[in-house]
């Protein structure tokens, strides 16, 4: 297939792939193809002329009540003399068309210069589809008016956008009151809550798809907001569904559509009708729409009226939750329809298409408003979870862990629990069609679920990725995050880092950089094949990944200098595998003989040591000597006791191989306090081991028995990491043995 922008394709390859070879082995998709086509009617969707509200009068009521008529009948209508002239209309289109044809890059990498657009604004596909039916072919500008408001700029998109959304947004809220006062409610309450951060334009684009209707511009969907006012190009493809058939909503560049939303049917108790709608891709062109959405803030709350209310009452926040729990749950947007107690006890299925079967709703669920977070709920088919490569396997780990560390509750009996609830209800509904419910892999489910709300939980994602152990990314990730802990988590700046190490194949580190680009995760790699890192860059590139090659450029400039090609193998690969393997006995001899070493073991054996540490009781010796051990260094211990003789042999080996620790005896004071707790320690034992007298009076015996033994340096580990320690120790130890007048610390290799 020839290559796309957005890039569909490449982006959900699987879907691409296991569409094609489904569609191999059966007849389903021409077969609904050609349903479509055959259940398509033609319809006048109502046309009403505004122009007659500012005449008064008979005029204006007669405008008012056609309004309210055609939302109660359609849920659906067209206006004229709405305010926004043909010529605002095209020129906003205008600017739109400019914006779109701006790079993938551009776009992806966060906002529009233009327009000041904000990092996120920019959608396309869908992150959750697990299969093709369930993928948008398009994009999307997500741009809440608060944003359109304050954007600078008084040229193209900014202006246009600008003028535009301040007509919309003034004429959206004006129907909204017509509506409410046809209902005999309060009119002033959506100037009271639909507040201009919740409230958004998004600009869409659907590319020309070539293998519609086998993809969809945009999912069936209600959308969930008050009232949409839409404004589409001359290409068409955008249907409504009307008792079971799908309608084509013939483009009119003068007119606006007006859609009634999920949040109006429920507040006018059923009278007015949310309908479901979408958009099918055109084969050949391009198309541009314009959408409106007008929503309240989260916590308004949406109470129907009449004394049988149909639809409990419900914030809007709660009505956002329950639709991104829905898409993630089941893949798509349950919506009104839900009957679920958990939250709306009464909602009814309100139409005879009961959504619950239906693909999801667009990304977000249309309208998620602006500020959501992302929470893309990417759910694999049934038979990717069996397929789960390495990396994906890595990634539902590390989500269960992330998930954990960023405070989200693991909560899987709950999750069975609503999942349960959820398909008696659907059942109940009577719709007699499967609810998509079906979870083959219900525990690989729930993970990738809780991944998207840990990224939601606002941390910033790091990935690693490495074809080797990873053990280079991890620490030098670690070292450069140092820098930054003046803004971590509590400081409002969280940071979760992701090792995928063994990342051998490209087809798994595409699904890594994919899972990176939802998550809008920055991607750090070493990967020794330069192949693979090749295709690590170009794949962060056109998807929006922000990363760094580690390992790439300092190669590349030590192969320069040494004038030979490097292999491209990662550690551990079979052809490195003679002198890893000497190497991977030489440390494990050594972590052997300084377990056997520990605490003073094996007087006899202190001349097989490379290094021996010396020093009282909690300096840091043990976990030092491990340390050491795992870089290949034989280290045996030996404490320091008050009354206790150390070993004659500490004294008949080689001096320059002792090293001495000290500290400060505050530190060690607090150090054996604590210890001497979490051991149970007596009163009188904890005493002595911990009591600032005891311990000064130790630590100046060990004074002096280092001030007898000058050739031991004196390490003072105060405040040092055991690595930084570890450091001071090998430099010495290293100079000592070349006579080398550099401080350096030198390997041979
Ligand atoms: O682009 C269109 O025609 C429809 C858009 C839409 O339904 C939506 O964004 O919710
Ligand atoms: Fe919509």
């Amino acid at each position: 297939m020839e290559s796309f922008d957005p890039p569909f394709q490449e982006f959900y390859k699987k879907l691409f792939d296991n569409h094609f070879i489904n569609q191999s082995s059966s007849k389903n998709n021409r077969i609904e193809a050609f349903q479509e086509a055959e259940e398509r009617d033609e319809f006048e969707l109502p046309l009403i002329d505004l122009s007659r509200l500012n005449r008064g009068g008979f005029e204006s009521e007669e405008c008012k009540r056609e309004i309210a008529e055609a939302s109660q009948e359609w849920g659906f209508f067209q206006v004229v003399n709405h305010g926004v002239s043909l010529e605002l209309l095209e020129r906003t289109r205008h600017e739109q068309v400019k914006a779109f044809k701006k790079p993938f890059r551009e776009k992806a990498n966060g906002g529009h210069r233009d327009l000041n657009f904000p990092a996120g604004s920019y959608r396309w596909g869908t992150p959750s589809a697990t299969c093709l039916r369930q993928l948008a072919w398009s994009e999307a500008f997500h741009v809440p008016l608060t944003e359109i408001y304050t954007a600078g700029g008084a040229t193209g998109l900014s202006m246009t956008t600008k003028q535009y959304a301040t007509i919309v947004s003034n004429l959206a809220e004006k129907l909204a009151e017509i509506l409410a006062e046809k209902l005999g409610k309060t009119s002033d309450f959506f100037k009271k809550n639909c507040v201009p951060s919740m409230c958004y334009i998004r600009m869409s684009r659907y590319p020309a798809c070539p293998i519609s209707p086998q993809v969809f511009g945009l999912m069936p969907h209600t959308d969930s907001d008050f009232l949409t006012i839409l404004h589409q190009d001359q290409i068409g493809g955008l249907q409504l569904q009307k008792n079971g058939k799908w309608i084509d909503v013939h483009p009119n560049q003068e007119t606006l559509l007006v859609i009634i939303g999920d949040l109006f049917q429920a507040w006018s108790n059923g009278a007015y009708k949310s309908l479901e709608h979408r958009v099918v891709a055109n084969k050949q062109f391009e198309r541009f729409s314009t959408a409106y959405f007008l929503c309240p803030s989260s916590e308004t709350v949406i109470e129907s009226c009449g004394e049988t209310s149909i639809y409990r009452r419900f914030s809007f926040l709660e009505f956002r939750q329950q639709v991104q729990d829905d898409v993630k749950r089941f893949g798509h947007k349950i919506g009104l329809s839900r009957k679920n107690k958990n939250l709306k006890k009464e909602m009814i299925s309100s139409s005879a298409s009961s959504l619950s079967n239906l693909p999801p709703s667009p990304t977000p669920p249309n309208p998620g408003p602006p500020p959501v977070p992302k929470q893309t709920a990417h759910r694999l088919p049934e038979s990717d979870h069996r397929k789960l490569n390495k990396g994906s396997s890595q990634l539902i780990r590390w989500s269960r862990a992330r998930a954990i560390r960023s405070g989200v509750k693991l909560d899987r009996s709950a999750q069975r629990t609503l999942q349960q609830n959820t398909e008696v209800v659907d059942r109940r509904s009577g719709d007699g069609e499967s609810s998509n419910t079906d979870y083959s892999s219900e525990e690989d489910d729930g993970c990738v679920a809780e991944m998207e709300e840990a990224a939601a939980a606002g941390a910033k994602q790091i990935y690693m990725v490495s074809d080797g152990t990873g053990w280079t990314a991890e620490h030098s990730v670690n070292a450069a995050l140092g820098q930054f802990e003046h803004c971590f988590v509590d400081r409002g700046c969280p940071v979760n880092t992701h090792l995928f190490s063994g990342i051998e194949d490209v087809e798994q580190l595409m699904e890594i950089i994919k899972q990176a680009a939802r998550e809008g995760a920055m991607l750090i790699y070493t990967l020794a094949d330069e192949n693979m890192a090749a295709s690590a860059r170009h794949a962060c590139k056109r998807w929006g990944v922000p990363s760094t090659d580690l390992l790439s450029p300092i190669t590349e400039a030590i192969s320069l200098h040494l004038g030979v090609s490097p292999s491209g193998l990662p550690r551990g690969a079979p052809g490195r595998k003679f002198p890893l393997t000497e190497d991977y006995f030489k440390r494990i001899d050594a972590i052997e003989f300084t377990i056997k070493q520990d605490d003073g073991a094996l007087p006899a054996n202190l001349h097989k040591a490379d290094i021996v540490l010396v020093g009282v009781s909690r300096t840091g010796k043990t976990p030092l000597s491990i340390y050491l051990s795992q870089k290949g260094f034989k280290v045996a211990n030996v404490p320091l006791v008050m009354g206790v003789a150390l070993p004659k042999t500490l004294f008949e080996i080689d001096q320059e191989k002792v090293f001495a620790l000290t500290i400060n005896p505050v530190v060690l004071q607090t150090i054996r306090r604590a210890r001497a707790k979490s051991l149970g320690f007596t009163e009188q034992v904890r005493t002595n081991y911990s009591e600032m007298d005891h311990v000064r009076e130790e630590l100046d015996f060990a004074c002096k028995i280092f001030a007898q033994n000058p050739t031991w340096p004196v390490i003072e580990v105060t405040g040092k990491a055991i690595e930084e320690t570890a450091v001071a120790v090998l430099r010495l130890y290293q100079d000592r043995k070349t006579r080398c007048s550099m401080p350096r610390i030198s390997k041979r290799y």
